[in-house]
Protein backbone atom coordinates (compact mmCIF):
# COMPACT_ATOMS: atom_id res chain seq x y z
CA UNK A 1 0.00 0.00 0.00
CA UNK A 2 2.71 2.40 1.01
CA UNK A 3 4.24 1.89 -2.49
CA UNK A 4 0.77 3.23 -4.25
CA UNK A 5 -0.66 0.37 -4.88
CA UNK A 6 -4.44 -0.74 -4.61
CA UNK A 7 -4.78 -3.06 -1.52
CA UNK A 8 -7.68 -5.24 -0.15
CA UNK A 9 -7.54 -7.40 2.99
CA UNK A 10 -9.55 -10.44 4.24
CA UNK A 11 -9.93 -12.01 7.55
CA UNK A 12 -12.46 -14.59 8.74
CA UNK A 13 -12.97 -11.12 11.54
CA UNK A 14 -13.50 -8.93 8.46
CA UNK A 15 -16.93 -8.12 6.46
CA UNK A 16 -15.37 -8.53 3.03
CA UNK A 17 -16.37 -11.28 1.17
CA UNK A 18 -13.36 -13.47 0.12
CA UNK A 19 -14.64 -13.20 -3.50
CA UNK A 20 -15.15 -9.83 -3.44
CA UNK A 21 -11.04 -9.35 -2.26
CA UNK A 22 -10.33 -11.49 -4.97
CA UNK A 23 -12.56 -10.28 -7.50
CA UNK A 24 -9.18 -8.85 -10.53
CA UNK A 25 -6.59 -8.95 -8.38
CA UNK A 26 -2.99 -9.23 -9.69
CA UNK A 27 -1.27 -10.93 -6.45
CA UNK A 28 -2.60 -12.66 -3.84
CA UNK A 29 -0.78 -12.80 -0.53
CA UNK A 30 -1.83 -15.64 2.02
CA UNK A 31 -0.16 -15.15 5.38
CA UNK A 32 -2.27 -17.62 7.57
CA UNK A 33 -1.41 -19.68 10.00
CA UNK A 34 -0.58 -23.25 8.43
CA UNK A 35 -3.65 -24.85 9.90
CA UNK A 36 -5.56 -22.49 7.70
CA UNK A 37 -4.10 -22.81 4.62
CA UNK A 38 -5.57 -25.99 2.55
CA UNK A 39 -9.19 -25.16 3.81
CA UNK A 40 -8.53 -20.74 2.46
CA UNK A 41 -7.04 -22.53 -0.72
CA UNK A 42 -9.71 -24.87 -1.26
CA UNK A 43 -12.23 -21.75 -1.10
CA UNK A 44 -10.34 -19.80 -3.43
CA UNK A 45 -10.75 -22.41 -6.38
CA UNK A 46 -14.23 -21.77 -6.41
CA UNK A 47 -14.01 -17.94 -7.68
CA UNK A 48 -13.29 -16.94 -10.68
CA UNK A 49 -9.50 -15.37 -10.98
CA UNK A 50 -7.59 -13.43 -13.00
CA UNK A 51 -5.46 -15.94 -15.51
CA UNK A 52 -2.48 -13.90 -14.56
CA UNK A 53 -2.78 -14.14 -11.23
CA UNK A 54 0.27 -14.66 -8.62
CA UNK A 55 0.06 -16.41 -5.59
CA UNK A 56 2.61 -15.28 -3.00
CA UNK A 57 2.59 -17.14 0.17
CA UNK A 58 4.45 -15.76 3.80
CA UNK A 59 3.30 -19.07 5.94
CA UNK A 60 5.88 -20.45 7.86
CA UNK A 61 4.63 -23.96 8.59
CA UNK A 62 4.03 -27.69 7.74
CA UNK A 63 1.26 -29.55 6.43
CA UNK A 64 0.02 -31.85 9.56
CA UNK A 65 -1.52 -34.33 6.91
CA UNK A 66 1.05 -34.57 4.28
CA UNK A 67 4.08 -32.39 5.57
CA UNK A 68 3.58 -30.43 1.96
CA UNK A 69 4.87 -26.71 2.53
CA UNK A 70 2.14 -23.87 2.48
CA UNK A 71 3.72 -23.21 -1.27
CA UNK A 72 3.21 -26.66 -2.47
CA UNK A 73 -0.72 -26.54 -1.14
CA UNK A 74 -1.18 -23.80 -3.14
CA UNK A 75 0.65 -25.20 -6.31
CA UNK A 76 -1.08 -28.22 -6.20
CA UNK A 77 -4.64 -26.37 -6.03
CA UNK A 78 -3.17 -23.98 -8.70
CA UNK A 79 -1.25 -25.91 -11.31
CA UNK A 80 -1.25 -22.67 -13.92
CA UNK A 81 -0.73 -19.70 -11.55
CA UNK A 82 2.89 -18.70 -10.36
CA UNK A 83 3.49 -19.13 -6.79
CA UNK A 84 5.99 -17.21 -5.10
CA UNK A 85 7.56 -17.50 -1.86
CA UNK A 86 8.38 -14.58 0.30
CA UNK A 87 9.88 -15.28 3.30
CA UNK A 88 13.34 -13.70 5.44
CA UNK A 89 13.77 -12.18 9.13
CA UNK A 90 10.24 -10.07 9.34
CA UNK A 91 9.41 -9.61 12.91
CA UNK A 92 5.87 -8.24 11.77
CA UNK A 93 5.99 -5.59 14.57
CA UNK A 94 9.73 -3.86 13.52
CA UNK A 95 8.02 -4.33 10.39
CA UNK A 96 4.72 -2.25 11.33
CA UNK A 97 7.03 0.49 12.98
CA UNK A 98 8.77 0.93 9.75
CA UNK A 99 12.10 0.02 10.77
CA UNK A 100 14.30 -1.21 7.79
CA UNK A 101 14.45 -5.22 6.83
CA UNK A 102 15.43 -7.74 3.92
CA UNK A 103 13.59 -10.54 2.72
CA UNK A 104 13.43 -12.74 -0.29
CA UNK A 105 11.24 -14.02 -2.93
CA UNK A 106 11.94 -17.30 -4.31
CA UNK A 107 9.86 -18.73 -7.62
CA UNK A 108 9.93 -21.20 -10.25
CA UNK A 109 9.00 -18.47 -12.69
CA UNK A 110 11.68 -16.16 -12.11
CA UNK A 111 9.80 -13.19 -13.82
CA UNK A 112 6.93 -13.98 -11.54
CA UNK A 113 9.83 -13.35 -8.34
CA UNK A 114 10.42 -10.35 -10.25
CA UNK A 115 7.12 -8.52 -10.17
CA UNK A 116 6.81 -9.29 -6.91
CA UNK A 117 10.35 -7.97 -6.00
CA UNK A 118 9.23 -4.87 -7.78
CA UNK A 119 6.07 -4.77 -6.05
CA UNK A 120 7.03 -4.91 -2.25
CA UNK A 121 10.61 -3.47 -2.74
CA UNK A 122 10.56 0.25 -0.92
CA UNK A 123 12.91 2.01 0.71
CA UNK A 124 12.11 0.79 3.98
CA UNK A 125 12.13 -3.05 2.72
CA UNK A 126 14.36 -4.43 0.39
CA UNK A 127 13.58 -7.49 -1.45
CA UNK A 128 15.82 -9.75 -3.19
CA UNK A 129 15.09 -12.98 -5.75
CA UNK A 130 16.55 -16.39 -5.03
CA UNK A 131 15.89 -19.16 -7.45
CA UNK A 132 15.13 -22.12 -4.95
CA UNK A 133 11.95 -21.36 -3.43
CA UNK A 134 11.74 -24.85 -1.63
CA UNK A 135 14.68 -23.88 0.62
CA UNK A 136 13.27 -19.98 0.98
CA UNK A 137 10.44 -21.96 2.86
CA UNK A 138 11.88 -24.81 4.36
CA UNK A 139 14.53 -21.67 6.10
CA UNK A 140 11.62 -19.47 7.35
CA UNK A 141 9.75 -23.07 9.01
CA UNK A 142 12.66 -25.08 10.02
CA UNK A 143 14.11 -22.05 12.04
CA UNK A 144 10.85 -21.71 13.97
CA UNK A 145 11.96 -24.92 16.06
CA UNK A 146 15.82 -23.74 16.66
CA UNK A 147 13.97 -20.65 18.22
CA UNK A 148 12.08 -22.34 20.78
CA UNK A 149 15.17 -24.28 21.50
CA UNK A 150 17.11 -20.76 21.24
CA UNK A 151 14.69 -19.32 23.78
CA UNK A 152 14.39 -22.19 26.44
CA UNK A 153 18.89 -21.63 26.09
CA UNK A 154 18.48 -17.75 26.97
CA UNK A 155 15.23 -19.18 29.78
CA UNK A 156 17.69 -21.29 31.54
CA UNK A 157 20.33 -18.76 31.17
CA UNK A 158 23.16 -21.29 29.38
CA UNK A 159 25.18 -18.14 28.35
CA UNK A 160 26.22 -16.80 24.77
CA UNK A 161 28.61 -19.87 23.99
CA UNK A 162 25.30 -22.50 24.56
CA UNK A 163 23.65 -20.17 22.49
CA UNK A 164 26.11 -19.68 19.93
CA UNK A 165 26.68 -23.62 19.81
CA UNK A 166 22.65 -23.97 19.70
CA UNK A 167 22.02 -21.90 16.77
CA UNK A 168 25.32 -23.28 14.28
CA UNK A 169 24.38 -27.06 15.09
CA UNK A 170 20.79 -25.76 14.60
CA UNK A 171 21.37 -24.25 11.10
CA UNK A 172 23.73 -27.45 10.06
CA UNK A 173 20.22 -29.36 11.21
CA UNK A 174 18.37 -26.93 9.01
CA UNK A 175 20.29 -27.86 6.07
CA UNK A 176 20.84 -31.48 6.56
CA UNK A 177 17.12 -31.71 6.77
CA UNK A 178 16.22 -29.08 3.45
CA UNK A 179 18.86 -31.07 1.50
CA UNK A 180 16.95 -34.36 2.15
CA UNK A 181 14.13 -32.11 1.16
CA UNK A 182 15.90 -31.46 -2.32
CA UNK A 183 16.47 -27.86 -1.22
CA UNK A 184 20.14 -26.17 -1.83
CA UNK A 185 22.79 -25.07 1.12
CA UNK A 186 23.61 -22.33 0.02
CA UNK A 187 20.25 -20.82 0.53
CA UNK A 188 20.02 -21.89 4.28
CA UNK A 189 23.03 -19.52 4.50
CA UNK A 190 21.09 -16.57 3.29
CA UNK A 191 18.50 -14.25 4.50
CA UNK A 192 15.38 -16.95 4.62
CA UNK A 193 17.88 -19.41 6.70
CA UNK A 194 20.55 -17.60 8.85
CA UNK A 195 18.97 -14.30 8.72
CA UNK A 196 15.78 -15.61 10.13
CA UNK A 197 17.52 -17.79 12.59
CA UNK A 198 19.39 -15.13 13.99
CA UNK A 199 16.17 -12.68 14.41
CA UNK A 200 14.23 -15.05 15.74
CA UNK A 201 16.77 -16.95 18.03
CA UNK A 202 17.62 -13.32 19.62
CA UNK A 203 14.11 -11.55 19.81
CA UNK A 204 11.43 -11.64 22.36
CA UNK A 205 8.99 -10.59 19.49
CA UNK A 206 9.22 -13.83 18.68
CA UNK A 207 6.57 -15.96 19.47
CA UNK A 208 8.45 -19.19 18.75
CA UNK A 209 11.00 -17.85 21.29
CA UNK A 210 9.15 -16.80 23.57
CA UNK A 211 7.37 -20.42 23.94
CA UNK A 212 11.06 -21.86 24.63
CA UNK A 213 11.83 -18.96 26.97
CA UNK A 214 8.72 -19.44 29.28
CA UNK A 215 9.01 -23.38 29.13
CA UNK A 216 12.36 -22.63 30.93
CA UNK A 217 10.59 -20.92 33.19
CA UNK A 218 8.53 -23.54 34.02
CA UNK A 219 5.08 -22.61 32.61
CA UNK A 220 2.99 -25.72 30.61
CA UNK A 221 2.99 -25.10 27.12
CA UNK A 222 -0.83 -24.89 27.63
CA UNK A 223 -0.94 -22.41 29.33
CA UNK A 224 1.64 -19.96 27.12
CA UNK A 225 0.18 -21.03 24.22
CA UNK A 226 -3.58 -19.62 25.86
CA UNK A 227 -2.12 -16.35 26.66
CA UNK A 228 0.59 -16.20 23.35
CA UNK A 229 -0.42 -13.24 20.77
CA UNK A 230 -0.57 -14.48 17.76
CA UNK A 231 0.80 -18.30 16.15
CA UNK A 232 4.06 -20.00 16.94
CA UNK A 233 4.20 -22.30 14.29
CA UNK A 234 7.15 -24.35 15.72
CA UNK A 235 4.97 -26.23 17.95
CA UNK A 236 3.09 -28.07 15.09
CA UNK A 237 6.21 -27.76 12.93
CA UNK A 238 8.52 -30.08 15.49
CA UNK A 239 5.90 -32.74 15.54
CA UNK A 240 5.56 -32.71 11.66
CA UNK A 241 9.68 -32.49 11.15
CA UNK A 242 10.24 -36.01 13.93
CA UNK A 243 7.63 -37.83 11.62
CA UNK A 244 9.53 -36.46 8.47
CA UNK A 245 12.92 -37.26 10.10
CA UNK A 246 11.70 -40.92 11.41
CA UNK A 247 10.47 -41.90 7.56
CA UNK A 248 13.59 -40.42 6.17
CA UNK A 249 15.99 -41.59 9.04
CA UNK A 250 17.45 -37.83 9.11
CA UNK A 251 19.58 -37.14 12.03
CA UNK A 252 18.08 -34.16 14.08
CA UNK A 253 19.18 -34.19 17.66
CA UNK A 254 17.62 -30.71 18.46
CA UNK A 255 14.21 -30.96 16.50
CA UNK A 256 14.18 -34.41 18.97
CA UNK A 257 14.96 -32.81 22.07
CA UNK A 258 12.22 -29.86 21.62
CA UNK A 259 10.11 -32.38 20.44
CA UNK A 260 10.03 -34.31 24.00
CA UNK A 261 10.06 -31.02 26.03
CA UNK A 262 6.96 -29.96 24.10
CA UNK A 263 4.95 -33.18 24.57
CA UNK A 264 5.87 -32.93 28.38
CA UNK A 265 8.45 -36.00 28.06
CA UNK A 266 11.35 -34.10 29.67
CA UNK A 267 12.86 -30.87 31.01
CA UNK A 268 14.63 -28.24 29.59
CA UNK A 269 17.27 -29.27 32.05
CA UNK A 270 16.85 -33.01 30.74
CA UNK A 271 16.89 -31.72 27.15
CA UNK A 272 20.31 -29.85 27.42
CA UNK A 273 22.20 -33.09 28.95
CA UNK A 274 20.73 -34.99 26.04
CA UNK A 275 22.14 -32.74 23.51
CA UNK A 276 25.61 -32.76 25.88
CA UNK A 277 25.65 -36.21 26.37
CA UNK A 278 25.90 -37.52 22.64
CA UNK A 279 27.97 -39.27 20.94
CA UNK A 280 31.37 -37.20 20.15
CA UNK A 281 31.78 -36.55 16.48
CA UNK A 282 33.41 -34.44 13.57
CA UNK A 283 31.88 -31.33 13.05
CA UNK A 284 30.79 -32.27 9.37
CA UNK A 285 30.59 -35.68 7.48
CA UNK A 286 32.94 -33.91 4.29
N1 LIG B 1 4.39 -12.26 12.55
C1 LIG B 1 5.55 -12.37 11.92
O1 LIG B 1 6.55 -11.74 12.29
C2 LIG B 1 5.65 -13.22 10.72
C3 LIG B 1 6.60 -12.89 9.80
C4 LIG B 1 6.70 -13.66 8.69
C5 LIG B 1 5.87 -14.75 8.50
N2 LIG B 1 4.97 -15.08 9.43
C6 LIG B 1 4.16 -16.26 9.19
O2 LIG B 1 2.86 -15.83 8.73
C7 LIG B 1 1.85 -16.69 9.26
C8 LIG B 1 0.90 -15.85 10.05
O3 LIG B 1 1.60 -15.19 11.08
P1 LIG B 1 0.93 -14.06 11.97
O4 LIG B 1 1.96 -13.48 12.82
O5 LIG B 1 0.10 -13.14 11.13
O6 LIG B 1 -0.01 -15.00 12.83
P2 LIG B 1 -1.36 -14.65 13.55
O7 LIG B 1 -1.68 -15.81 14.42
O8 LIG B 1 -1.29 -13.29 14.14
O9 LIG B 1 -2.39 -14.55 12.34
C9 LIG B 1 -2.76 -15.69 11.62
C10 LIG B 1 -4.07 -15.41 10.93
O10 LIG B 1 -4.51 -16.59 10.25
C11 LIG B 1 -5.90 -16.69 10.47
N3 LIG B 1 -6.37 -18.06 10.31
C12 LIG B 1 -6.05 -19.15 11.02
N4 LIG B 1 -6.74 -20.22 10.59
C13 LIG B 1 -7.53 -19.77 9.58
C14 LIG B 1 -8.50 -20.38 8.73
N5 LIG B 1 -8.80 -21.67 8.85
N6 LIG B 1 -9.11 -19.62 7.83
C15 LIG B 1 -8.82 -18.31 7.72
N7 LIG B 1 -7.93 -17.68 8.48
C16 LIG B 1 -7.30 -18.40 9.40
C17 LIG B 1 -6.11 -16.18 11.89
O11 LIG B 1 -7.44 -15.81 12.11
C18 LIG B 1 -5.17 -14.98 11.90
O12 LIG B 1 -5.81 -13.84 11.39
C19 LIG B 1 2.58 -17.73 10.12
O13 LIG B 1 2.79 -18.90 9.36
C20 LIG B 1 3.91 -17.06 10.44
O14 LIG B 1 4.93 -17.99 10.70
C21 LIG B 1 4.82 -14.32 10.52
O1 LIG C 1 7.06 -14.67 15.91
P1 LIG C 1 7.64 -15.83 15.17
O2 LIG C 1 8.48 -16.71 16.03
O3 LIG C 1 6.59 -16.55 14.38
O4 LIG C 1 8.65 -15.24 14.09
C1 LIG C 1 8.15 -14.35 13.14
C2 LIG C 1 8.89 -14.41 11.82
O5 LIG C 1 8.99 -15.72 11.34
C3 LIG C 1 10.23 -13.73 11.87
O6 LIG C 1 10.77 -13.66 10.59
Amino acid sequence: AANGHQVRVWSRQGSQTLEAVLKDVQIILSAISMIGVRDVASQVQSFPLSPEAIFVTATKGLDPETTCTPSQIWQTIFPNHAVVVLSGPNLSKEIQMELPAATVVASNIPTAAEVVQLVFSSHRFRVYTNPDPLGVELGGTLKNVIAIAAGVCDGLQLGTNAKAALVTRGLTEMVRIGNNWGAKTETFYGLSGLGDLLATCNSPLSRNYQVGYQLAGGKSLTEILANLQGTAEGVNTCRVLMQRAKQQNIAVPITEQVYRLLQGEITPGQALDELMLRDIKPEYNY
